[in-house]
């Protein structure tokens, strides 16, 4: 038997988000994100959208409360566990952050690497396993440059999903692109999300939204709120 098999995801209970500088951004919240379930979070700039995704990744420390995520418990999460918890989970930027003077492969070999992964036909293999997963699997000798926009996030989301997370945790992940693009990275999120793992993503883009609805929770006056309309 697998122990907590049933647990959710992400369990959050009575927790505060503070920025740096100890600056409360949201009070007494409560969620949880269960197994396989697709999770939009939204709110106004500033709501705290960032903050809670930074607080859920322990960029930011938990001060009040209990956030169980991804079989950790963050607020006696020691400092050294961190990038344990960090390859639970698969998170995505809206800028692509990927090492402009290494090619695909490199890019996604340097993570591998820096998590503990050592033998390189394995790393090869699963290289190419998630650039077949987002539909890049000729690319993987490209630079970055040589990439549109849409094509390098798909490689962001192939470096998420090198230690087969539990949930992807996606800030903005459409913010810079175009919207048939957009569309098509939202495709893709379903069809990851499809095959069982969960996602969170905060997005301002209503559009999508509308196309694609899902469970929302929304940042607002410093709570987090279940959505059922826009
Ligand atoms: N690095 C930081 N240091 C201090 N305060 C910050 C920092 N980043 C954000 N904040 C503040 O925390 C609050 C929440 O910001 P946050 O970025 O989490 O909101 P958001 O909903 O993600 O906004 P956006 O949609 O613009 O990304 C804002 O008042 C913001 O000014």
């Amino acid at each position: 038997m697998i122990p907590f098999a049933n647990q959710p995801v992400v369990q959050v209970l009575n927790t505060d988000v503070y920025q740096l500088g100890e600056k409360q951004v949201l009070e007494n919240i409560n969620f949880a994100i269960q197994k396989g379930e697709f999770v939009y979070l939204i709110g106004r700039t500033g709501s705290g959208k960032s903050s809670l995704l930074k607080t859920l990744y322990a960029d930011l420390s938990l001060v009040k409360g209990s956030v169980q995520i991804a079989g950790y418990e963050l607020n006696s999460i020691r400092r050294k566990d961190i990038p344990f918890l960090r390859r639970k989970l698969g998170i995505v930027f809206q800028d692509f952050q990927l090492f402009m003077d290494r090619n695909i492969a490199q890019n996604l070999e340097f993570v591998l690497k820096a998590t503990g992964w050592t033998d390189s036909m394995k790393m090869k293999t699963r290289i190419a396993e998630v650039l077949i997963r987002v539909g890049l699997s000729g690319e993987m000798n490209k630079m970055p440059h040589q990439l549109s926009g849409g094509e390098q996030q798909r490689v962001v989301i192939a470096r998420a999903l090198l230690n087969d997370p539990e949930i992807l945790l996606a800030d903005e992940p459409t913010g810079n692109l175009d919207p048939e693009v957009s569309e098509d990275i939202m495709r893709l999120f379903l069809s990851i999300n499809k095959s069982g793992m969960s996602v969170l993503m905060a997005t301002h883009d209503f559009d999508l939204i509308r196309k694609f609805p899902q469970r929302m929770l929304r940042c607002e006056n410093g709570k987090v709120v279940e959505r059922d309309y826009l």
